[in-house]
């Protein structure tokens, strides 16, 4: 079997790309974040504390005539962002892009932080990250790419982010009507769970490309591209005006600003990132000044691969026995 599910920004910034997933009996659709950055499918439910509901889809357990509670099971997440949440555990019937895991396990949060509180364009995430990411405890639960990966008729997903407009996630096939050139396959590291590759180097603008390997995960879930501070304070010294600023924790400049394109080398080929897409947004409504969508990485730990670079790629997730990333430009 393969599938196709459409994927739209949430807001005018790409801050995050949702998903349409249907859960339960008759089907409850939520708007959940596809993210190859976390292992956990989890969501806004009637078992949340009310206060911290505001406007999200929520999951009724009770409505569904399919769903199961698992005893004695729990999760909780922290993300890179500081954000958590933490519940109990269903399984239920779950489809997205027109293919059903039959008994998915579906966390059900009992509580969750401020950021999801206010954020009602995602009502949950569904995660695709390897399973020692998966939360749950006493054991791990399998993720929604682990329950339908033996009926795909090819053990992928593919991920075709745009800007500004509506892209798509596939399932089970690799669409070459969605790419130009060839697909360049780079192997992944699994440990400890992200999809983690090496990029083969940079460019900046014209300048020469520089071979360099550059460790880093894909990460749909991830809005921005943290990279190394050599590689940043490269690209923002082509920017006349650019400041690492404090005050908004990046590195800002003017909107007016010419942006360079950004290339990023995936074995032999490369990647165009158009320097509009390093123009973030206003760093607040209305402002003159820009935060960059090319961040320091040194405070997180690990260079990813955001949104900000996937958008300018075809990726291809391959889950077989030896995982992989496939890039392509489009
Ligand atoms: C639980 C762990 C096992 C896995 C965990 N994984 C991650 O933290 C990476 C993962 O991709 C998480 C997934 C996100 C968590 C928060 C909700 C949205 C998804 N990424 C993250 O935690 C990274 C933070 C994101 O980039 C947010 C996303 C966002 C977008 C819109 C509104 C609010 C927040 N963007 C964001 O902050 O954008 C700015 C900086 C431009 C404001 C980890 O590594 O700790």
């Amino acid at each position: 079997t393969s599938g196709s599910v459409a994927t739209s920004p949430i807001d005018s910034s790409d801050d995050a790309y949702s998903i349409p997933v249907s859960i339960g009996t008759p089907a409850q659709v939520l708007n959940l974040d596809l993210d190859t950055g976390s292992s956990d499918l989890w969501v806004f439910s009637s078992l949340t504390t009310a206060s911290e509901v505001n406007g999200q889809n929520i999951y009724t357990p009770s409505k569904s005539s399919t769903s199961k509670l698992v005893s004695g099971a729990t999760w909780k997440v922290k993300y890179g962002d500081e954000s958590t949440s933490s519940g109990v555990v269903y399984t239920d019937k779950v489809t997205v892009g027109g293919i059903t895991a039959s008994s998915q396990a579906v966390e059900v949060a009992k509580t969750v932080s401020a950021s999801f509180t206010s954020n009602s364009d995602i009502d949950g995430l569904i995660g695709m990250g390897f399973d020692s990411l998966n939360s749950a405890k006493p054991s791990a639960v399998p993720t929604f790419f682990d329950n339908i990966i033996g009926n795909l008729d090819s053990p992928v997903f593919t991920a075709d982010l745009k800007h500004n407009k509506a892209g798509s996630y596939d399932f089970g096939v690799i669409d070459s009507s969605k790419y130009t050139g060839s697909l360049t396959y780079v192997a992944v590291d699994t440990d400890p769970g992200y999809w983690k590759f090496t990029s083969s180097g940079y460019g900046i603008g014209s300048a020469a490309f520089k071979s360099t390997s550059v460790v880093g995960i894909a990460d749909t879930g991830t809005t921005l591209l943290y990279l190394d501070t050599a590689i940043v304070k490269a690209y923002y010294a082509t920017v006349s005006g650019a400041s690492n600023s404090a005050t908004y924790g990046g590195w800002v400049f003017k909107c007016s600003a010419t942006l360079p394109n950004f290339v990023f080398g995936v074995g032999s080929a490369k990647i165009t990132i158009p320097g509009s897409y390093i123009n973030y947004s206003p760093v607040t409504t209305g402002s003159s000044t820009c935060f960059g969508g090319l961040q320091d990485s040194t405070d997180i730990g690990i260079n990813i691969f955001g949104d900000v670079a996937l958008k300018a790629a075809f990726v291809v997730f391959d889950g077989s026995d030896t995982p992989r990333l496939g890039w392509a430009s489009k």
